[in-house]
């Protein structure tokens, strides 16, 4: 990605009212002039104005955002056409025709990161805002992009700097004892623990940003689509009376305790000489292995509670919530203590929903009402946390040694790996796996 080429692309998605073309780069005024006409040019209009003209025959809006002062912090043109594909694909030529190259996906957000606009984890909280799937996923992405978190590595990052230093310092006199400054390592292992404890949001963030995998399973006729569908508050999937009316895996995302969740209502596992429904099965097994949470649905109305347990017993199912269903038609019944989190339910009228919601919840983060984090940490940034936070103890017990120069050279590292999250010092492999993942024209 050359950062000194004019780069455009659809910053909408086409068949909207409007697609948004993005210009950026050293001559997005220039060529933005030449494909979007009007009386006032964009050069002649103060930056930031929305103004009307034409591109080809058709009208358009135009905005010019002058370098610094622009996402990218290149120079930008926006062009707001009329929407649909042919509109779209008709100015997009124009553009490509007239000194732009297609823009890679990222690259917008890439040149934004470049130029000093964002750091890396505000670069990433991008992508995590366009890709959030609940509100308190969306709010800690909405923080990460404010900086909340860059902010707080920010300072560890000059902590470690200082301490580097002062441990760097005691080399250049060698024969002295130079009486090192009070608390140096307790000051290390006060950044290990802030690390240590910006690692522990490492499991919330995991959760918001890809959501829980939270599978149904169970006999046939237990009322699994029953409560896929009241749990979607929508008629989902087909429920009837008849065992088996479930053949194949049933995929939905839903919000649940403010979890983003992919939610898998499974075929009813029981041994059939149905091929399809033998397929069926098999797909069942393999959603409860991939699973995280997975209610494990018993039919609390029918008489046989015994090949209800045993094949819940067969089916070693992860993070497993036992939910005896139907109890609208069996309330007074006893039913057989089980080991592991149970609840009882009607799919039918909703009694217990709030109670499966928090045993829900609690085998996903914890807790049964989870609460916004301050920040939470992603896969890469984690990666990076511990390795920092595992060179600190080390390098605290070799400055009390007075083994400077050891110690220095693991602050320094630790440093270079803060640095890492931050995108102080960064692989451009590393840049590629993050960027790529965008959508075009972001
Ligand atoms: N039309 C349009 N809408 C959009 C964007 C955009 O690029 N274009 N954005 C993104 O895709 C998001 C908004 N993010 C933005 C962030 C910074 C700047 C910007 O011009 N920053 C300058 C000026 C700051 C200021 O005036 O306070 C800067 O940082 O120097 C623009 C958009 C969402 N909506
Ligand atoms: N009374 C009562 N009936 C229920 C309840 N939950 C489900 N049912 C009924 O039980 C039958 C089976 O429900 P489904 O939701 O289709 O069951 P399933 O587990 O998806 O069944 P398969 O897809 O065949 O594996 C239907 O007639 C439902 O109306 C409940 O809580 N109370
Ligand atoms: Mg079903």
């Amino acid at each position: 990605m050359n950062t000194f080429d004019n780069i455009a692309a659809p910053a909408t998605g086409i068949g909207g009212a409007i697609t948004i073309l993005r210009l950026s780069g050293p001559d997005a005024l220039a060529i933005g002039g030449r494909v979007w006409r009007s009386r006032t040019s964009l050069a002649e209009a103060p930056p930031r104005t929305m103004l009307l003209g034409k591109v080809g025959p058709d009208p358009a809006l135009a905005v010019y955002m002058k370098a610094p002062a622009s996402y990218t912090g290149d120079d930008v043109v926006e062009l707001h056409c009329h929407g649909g594909a042919a509109a779209a694909e008709q100015a997009l030529k124009l553009v490509l025709a007239s000194g732009c190259r297609m823009a890679e996906p990222g690259e917008f957000t890439f040149r934004a990161f470049v130029n000093g606009k964002l750091d890396l984890v505000q670069a990433e909280a991008v992508g995590d805002v366009i890709s959030a799937g609940s509100d308190m996923a969306f709010k800690l992405a909405e923080k990460q992009l404010a900086g909340a978190l860059s902010s707080r590595l920010e300072t560890l990052y000059e902590e470690l700097n200082n301490l580097r230093a002062e441990a760097e310092s005691h080399l250049d006199f060698p024969d002295e004892e130079l009486a090192w400054e009070e608390g140096v390592p307790e000051r290390i292992r006060a950044v290990a623990n802030e690390l240590k404890r910006l690692l522990a949001t490492r499991g919330i963030g995991a959760t918001l940003r890809d959501g829980v995998n939270l599978v149904i399973a169970g006999r046939p006729n237990a009322g699994k689509s029953s409560l896929l569908n009241r749990l979607l508050g929508m008629e989902r999937a087909i429920v009837t009376s008849i065992p088996g009316t479930t053949r194949d895996t049933i995929e939905a995302s839903t919000v649940l305790r403010g979890l983003p969740v992919r939610l898998t209502d499974t075929a009813g596992i029981r041994s059939s000489s149905d091929p399809i429904e033998q397929l069926g099965v098999e797909r069942s097994r393999r959603s409860i292995e991939g699973a995280q949470v997975t209610f494990w649905l018993l039919d609390a109305s029918g008489d046989e509670l015994d090949l209800e347990l045993a094949e819940m017993a067969r089916h070693p199912a992860p993070g497993r919530i036992a939910v005896w269903n139907k109890l609208d038609l069996a309330p007074q019944r006893a039913l057989p203590e089980l080991d592991g989190p149970t609840v009882r339910i009607s799919a039918k009228t909703g009694e217990g929903i709030e109670k499966l919601l928090d045993a829900f919840a609690r085998e996903a983060v914890d807790t049964p009402r989870p609460e916004l984090p301050e920040v939470a940490v992603n896969a890469r940034h984690a990666r990076l946390l511990e390795e920092a936070a595992g060179l600190l103890p080390d390098a605290a017990a070799h400055f009390e040694c007075g083994e400077f120069e050891l110690a220095g050279l693991m602050l320094r590292d630790a440093l270079h790996t803060v640095g890492e999250i931050i995108g102080k010092t960064v692989e451009p492999d590393i840049l590629d796996n993050i960027f790529s993942r965008f959508c075009i024209g972001k």
